[in-house]
C-alpha cells in the first residue's frame, strides 16, 4: 500500500459543525468481544478506520463472519470459531490485538497470540494481561508468542498491578465467562472501558461498578444478541478543541458525549480555552483569551496526565500544539509513556519554544508563529498535533506517514476540509 501525504496549506480560519466518530479504543474491545456471544451482534457508530479494519479481518480469521452493513454499522455473528493461530502480520499492526485473548479464551479455552503492535510511544507492557487472566485461572507461556490456556475460567478477586485499560477489557470479558464472582480492583475506568461493560451488559452480563475502580462481575452470564452504539471519541473531541484554539475559529462539535468531557475541559481551561455545553453539544466560540492559567502566586502551571478520570494520555500531544499558541509557560508531564513527546522537535523546527527536559516533561512558552515543514508522523496522536500545527502555521506544510493518522481518525482530511482546512491527500481517497 502506498504510504499517505497530508499536503496542508496553513493559516485558513474554520467554522461550522462536526460530530467526533465513534471511539476507536472502544469499538476494539467491543468487535472482540462479540465473540464472547454465539448470537449475532450488531455495532452501530463504529469508526470506519485502519484500526477496526484490520480487527475485522482477525476476528474473520477465526471463524466469524463480520460484515459492513452501512457504512459504519458493523454486523458480527461469531457462531462457531475456533483458536487458530493468529496471523502475525495482522497481529502486529495494532495494540488491539491482544484484546482477542480474554473472548479466544473464555470462547474455546485457549489461544496463542503473536505479538501485538500499535504505536511506538514507549515500552508497552503485557504483564497485567497475564497477571489477571492468570487469577481466572489461565496458564501463560510466553515464547515467540503469547499461549493461553485454560478449560474453565474461575471467578476471583483480582488486583491489577496498574489501571491498565486493555488489560481491564481483557479481564473483564474473562470474568463475564467466568464460574462465580470476580472483583476487578484497580480497574482502568475509561470512557471505553465503560462503554465495553455496558455493551458485554446489552449481551446480558451482569455487572457492578461500572465507571469506577472496582467492578464486580456475576459470571458466567448466559449471553444472546444485541445492538449496541459506540460512544463519541472524547480524544477527538478534545482534538477539535485544540484544532478550534490554535485556528481561533468557532466550532460546534455536535453529539460530543459531554458527560465525559470534565477533565478535558478543565485540561484546556489552564490554556485559556473555555468551551460552552448546549445539550449534548460542545460549542468551542473562537474569541478565546488562550492566555495560560498560572497557579496561584503566579507559579508554572503545570498539565499531566494520569489514568481516567483525570486528564488523558492520548491527549498530551494535542495540548503541547495547543500551548506553543498559547500566551504564558507551562509544563506538560506526560507520566505513562516515555517516547511520546520526542515529536516535539518537529514543533521546534516550525518555530515553536519548548525545552524537553527529559523524556516525560516539556516547557512550552507561547505563543510562536509557525511556519510550514515537512513532517512525519509517528504515532496517531503526535500525527494529528502536528496536522493542528500544520492547519495554524503559515505556509504550505506536508506530513509524511499520515497512515498513522488514519489509523484513529476517520477521513479526517475531508472533515476538517469540510470546516474550511485545506488538506490534499496523496494518494486521493477512492470512494
Ligand atoms: C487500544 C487502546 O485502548 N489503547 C489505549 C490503551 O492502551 P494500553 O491498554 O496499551 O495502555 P495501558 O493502560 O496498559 O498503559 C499505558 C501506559 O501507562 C502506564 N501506566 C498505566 C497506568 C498507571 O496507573 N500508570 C502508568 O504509568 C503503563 O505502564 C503504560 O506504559 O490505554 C492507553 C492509556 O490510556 C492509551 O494511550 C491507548 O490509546
Ligand atoms: C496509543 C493509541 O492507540 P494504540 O493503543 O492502539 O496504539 C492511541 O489511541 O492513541
Amino acid at each position: 500500500m502506498a504510504p499517505i501525504q497530508y499536503i496542508v496549506e496553513g493559516g485558513h480560519r474554520l467554522s461550522g459543525s462536526i460530530e467526533p466518530a465513534g471511539n476507536k479504543n472502544s469499538a476494539l474491545p467491543i468487535i472482540a468481544a462479540a465473540l464472547l456471544t454465539e448470537h449475532p451482534v450488531t455495532l452501530e457508530n463504529v469508526p470506519r478506520i485502519r484500526d477496526t479494519e484490520t480487527l475485522v479481518e482477525l476476528i474473520r480469521s477465526v471463524g466469524a463472519s463480520a460484515e459492513w452493513t452501512a457504512r459504519n454499522t458493523l454486523h458480527i455473528h461469531a457462531k462457531s470459531i475456533r483458536a487458530a493461530d493468529l496471523d502475525p502480520e495482522l497481529c502486529v499492526r495494532i495494540r488491539a490485538s491482544i484484546l482477542l485473548a480474554g473472548p479466544l479464551l473464555a470462547r474455546c479455552g485457549e489461544v496463542m497470540l503473536p505479538p501485538p503492535g500499535g504505536d511506538v510511544i514507549g515500552r508497552r507492557r503485557l504483564d497485567t494481561h497475564v497477571l489477571a487472566l492468570e487469577q481466572l485461572g489461565a496458564k501463560v507461556t510466553a515464547t515467540d508468542r503469547l499461549e493461553f490456556r485454560c478449560p474453565k475460567l474461575t471467578g476471583a478477586d483480582v488486583f491489577l498491578d496498574e489501571p491498565s485499560v486493555t488489560a481491564t477489557e481483557n479481564a473483564l470479558v474473562a470474568a463475564v465467562a467466568a464460574d462465580g464472582v470476580t472483583y476487578l480492583r484497580n480497574a482502568a475506568s475509561e470512557p471505553h472501558v465503560q462503554d465495553l461493560a455496558n455493551f458485554l451488559a446489552a449481551l446480558g452480563a451482569r455487572i457492578e461498578g461500572i465507571g469506577t475502580n472496582t467492578m464486580v462481575i456475576h459470571g458466567p452470564a448466559t449471553l444472546g444478541a444485541a445492538t449496541y452504539r459506540i460512544q463519541p471519541d472524547h480524544i477527538e473531541v478534545g482534538s477539535l478543541i485544540g484544532l478550534a484554539a490554535v485556528t481561533r475559529s468557532p466550532l460546534r462539535i455536535v453529539r460530543a458525549g459531554v458527560e465525559h468531557l470534565r477533565s478535558i475541559r478543565m485540561g484546556f481551561e489552564r490554556l485559556g480555552i473555555v468551551c460552552r455545553v448546549e445539550g449534548d453539544d460542545l460549542i468551542v466560540p473562537s474569541n478565546q483569551t488562550l492566555k495560560i492559567q498560572d497557579d496561584f502566586g503566579g507559579h508554572v502551571p503545570k498539565l499531566e496526565d494520569q489514568p481516567w478520570p483525570a486528564f488523558p494520555a492520548d491527549l498530551m500531544s494535542i495540548a503541547i500544539v495547543t500551548a506553543t499558541q498559547c500566551e504564558g509557560v507551562i509544563l506538560m508531564f506526560e507520566k505513562m509513556f516515555e517516547s511520546r513527546m520526542f515529536f516535539v522537535d518537529k514543533l521546534i523546527g516550525m518555530g515553536a519554544r519548548i525545552v524537553l527536559c527529559d523524556p516525560h516533561r516539556a516547557i512550552i512558552a507561547g505563543p510562536s508563529r509557525l511556519h510550514g515543514a515537512t513532517l512525519s508522523s509517528p504515532d496517531i496522536r503526535a500525527g494529528m498535533a502536528m496536522l493542528l500545527a500544520a492547519v495554524c502555521a503559515e505556509g504550505t506544510s506536508t506530513i509524511n506517514n499520515a497512515d498513522q493518522i488514519e489509523r484513529g481518525y476517520e477521513r479526517i482530511d475531508e472533515r476538517l476540509n469540510a470546516l474550511g482546512a485545506k488538506i490534499r491527500r496523496v494518494p486521493e481517497r477512492k470512494g
